[in-house]
């Protein structure tokens, strides 16, 4: 394998579509491809953001080296004049978690959202100019997702006209806030409010933790960094910190993988060869395909519900300026259920595509064991999934409870306006080809979504103590949370594709993937649609049947279908995933710069192994 040499054009010349139109679907529009295209490139191409050295650094170099990278970062945002979202597109792709993650995405946008219109005038040019460094402190030692069980205090000293806050237990502790450990001078720090004895419950305060001008910690407030996480470099480039009050004072990448493991599955070739000719490609292994091309599938349609998202969120923002409420509940269940499924399947699938990676994809320079390590916390922070799941089961509840009394579901739950026609569903699928047909897809799914809802909430009106019948029926209800938001990524998918979608090509493979998540998604669930009666198990097999077919019409364009996201090889990060395809000339080359190759004969040597070899261990100093 040559250099500069594509390797896999062989299979970019097979695609069936024109990967640059894809691309520009892929960003959301021209303009958004164009911004995400030049800001990667400028960070790609400056030695200064170089990561490939980051698993071989210790804590404090990795620390340090993130440091640098976000003071560099900043001052290339400054000497741009980068905007907003390239400033944020550009701390994107230089890809290394760091305090300025939290200070942009979560202390701004609380003073922003939380805070008094005093609050914004003081704090937030201050942080726009970062000369304050702000974290969001909300978890605690013995409390995260129960946020009511918070016990960190702010009491108002009406002499004084200040709030104290106070850590009154070991487990009152804030624990985890990124940024927080080592570099926030400030933070959002959520507090019960006392006043005059009275409980008032949690609410933000901010809090000046550390002098602007040596940096240490103010009187009376202890903190550090919590430690080693999972994982080389990976989130260890954060500083998640512990702190404590006594009495101190006051006033918010699972694409690179599937890339990764298409690549090198086209890449990678294992047994099959007739008369010495080349073996096959692992990619056209059957079950290569029905594990790998699910999780590509999922890439599409996780972007598109993004999309979709955000026009959530602008849609219920407007509302509440109006004092227009109605959708809130619903469109916060949507975005709880959304976060866990979405972040769920991501961290499975990037441990499928380790193991499709074989044995390299257990290797660093794969770029996969980083990734994990810094993508399966998105499980646990901003809401456990499981936390999240049960509130989205709690919504599903109410709305079935309200069914009979007029209040007619809104937005994603409209479909259950149609139960009593959806519990008497039965699927007319006859053959292979019907499960094709969007509507044939999207009846299933709202039907078994519909009946899962309705069988929790009958069971749970057995118990005497609704309370008691939820604790009881918890895992169905995640179950069925579950069946709703996937129904919704299903539809905003089908949605999608009822757009006028220009490119050659482009269109058809997109329908092609819509059919291959939700046709995967219930093969995967099966007993779900079986046990609810929506399908027969002969319309199971079809559907099965189907999948293969669509596999196959997948399988020459895979290679063109993760070019469309348009990654460097530097924001990928892996020679496994490498856009040339010469992985193993690179692997071979990147072994000899781990730190244990400096020497020819190891450090320890002459201690340990020379006396075991020599059987001189009895005398030897161990
Ligand atoms: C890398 C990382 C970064 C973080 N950054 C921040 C930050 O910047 N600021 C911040 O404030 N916090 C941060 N956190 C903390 C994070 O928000 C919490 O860890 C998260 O909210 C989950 O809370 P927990 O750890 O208390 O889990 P727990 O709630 O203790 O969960 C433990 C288990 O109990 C289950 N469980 C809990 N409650 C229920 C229930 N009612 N019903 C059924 N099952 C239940 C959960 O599903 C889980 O399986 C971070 C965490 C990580 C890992």
């Amino acid at each position: 394998m040559e250099d500069g040499v594509d390797h896999l054009a062989f299979e970019r010349n097979k695609a069936q579509f024109d990967v640059e139109d894809m691309k520009i679907i892929w960003a959301g529009s021209r303009q958004d491809f164009e911004l995400s295209d030049r800001i990667s490139r400028l960070v790609a191409s400056d030695p200064a953001f170089r990561k490939d050295d980051r698993t071989t650094l210790d804590r404090k170099e990795l620390f340090k080296n993130t440091l640098r990278k976000a003071a560099y970062a900043w001052k290339r945002i400054n000497e741009l004049r980068l905007n907003e979202q390239e400033a944020y597109k550009l701390r994107s792709f230089v890809d290394q978690p760091a305090f300025t993650d939290l200070h942009w995405g979560m202390f701004v946008p609380a003073i922003q959202g939380q805070g008094t219109d005093e609050q914004q005038q003081k704090w937030l040019p201050l942080a726009y100019r970062m000369q304050i460094i702000g974290c969001y402190a909300q978890t605690e030692l013995g409390h995260g997702s129960n946020v009511q069980g918070l016990e960190t205090t702010a009491t108002f000293d009406p002499k004084t006209d200040e709030f104290v806050i106070h850590s009154p237990t070991l487990t009152s502790s804030k624990w985890w806030p990124g940024g927080l450990g080592k570099i926030s001078t400030h933070a959002v720090a959520y507090a019960r409010l006392i006043i005059g004895g009275e409980d008032h419950g949690v609410h933000g305060f901010i809090v000046q933790l550390r002098s602007l001008d040596d940096h240490l910690p103010l009187p009376g407030i202890t903190i550090g960094d919590i430690g080693m996480k999972f994982g080389n470099a990976a989130y260890n480039t954060m500083d998640n910190g512990v702190l404590r009050f006594d009495h101190g004072f006051t006033g918010y990448q699972r694409r690179k993988i599937f890339c990764i493991a298409t690549r090198y599955s086209a890449v990678r070739r294992q047994f099959g060869s007739h008369n010495g000719g080349l073996e096959t490609q692992v990619i056209d292994y059957k079950t290569q395909q029905a594990r790998l091309f699910p999780l590509l599938a999922s890439a599409y349609a996780f972007r598109f519900v993004g999309g979709w998202l955000k026009w959530l969120y602008m849609d219920v923002t407007e509302r509440l300026q109006a004092n227009d409420f109605s959708t809130l509940p619903e469109a916060h269940a949507c975005t709880a259920g959304l976060k866990s499924l979405t972040t769920t399947a991501t961290a499975d699938g990037i441990e499928e595509c380790r193991k499709l990676c074989g044995g390299h994809g257990y290797l660093c320079s794969s770029g996969l064991p980083e990734l994990f390590a810094v993508y399966v916390p998105a499980c646990t922070y901003e809401g456990d999934n499981v936390v999240l799941l049960l509130q989205v089961a709690r919504h599903l509840m109410k709305t079935v409870s309200q069914l009979g009394s007029g209040n007619k579901p809104v937005g994603t739950t409209a479909y259950m306006a149609r139960v009593e026609q959806l519990m008497q569903y039965h699927s007319d699928v006859e053959k292979a080809e019907d499960w094709l047909k969007p509507n044939v897809v999207l009846e299933a799914f709202e039907a078994r979504a519909s009946r899962m809802s309705v069988a929790c909430a009958q069971n749970l009106s057995k118990f005497a103590n609704p309370e008691e019948g939820f604790q009881e029926l918890a895992a169905d209800l995640v179950d069925a949370a579950v069946a709703h938001c996937q129904l919704i990524v299903v539809s905003k998918f089908i949605e999608k594709l009822q757009q006028d979608i220009p490119g050659k090509g482009v269109k058809k493979q997109l329908e092609v993937l819509c059919s291959i998540y939700a046709l995967f998604l219930l093969h995967k669930h099966l007993g779900d649609f079986l046990s609810t009666g929506c399908i027969n198990p002969k319309q199971g097999s079809l559907a099965s049947e189907q999948l293969r077919n669509l596999y196959s019409q997948v399988r020459p364009n895979a290679i063109a279908l993760v070019d469309a996201f348009n990654y460097t090889d530097h924001y990928l990060g892996s020679i496994l995933g490498r856009y040339d395809g010469n992985v193993y000339p690179k692997l071979y080359e990147e072994a000899w710069k781990d730190p244990l190759n400096d020497s020819v004969v190891p450090d320890g040597f002459k201690e340990y192994i020379q006396p075991m070899l020599k059987q001189q261990l009895r005398n030897a100093r161990l």
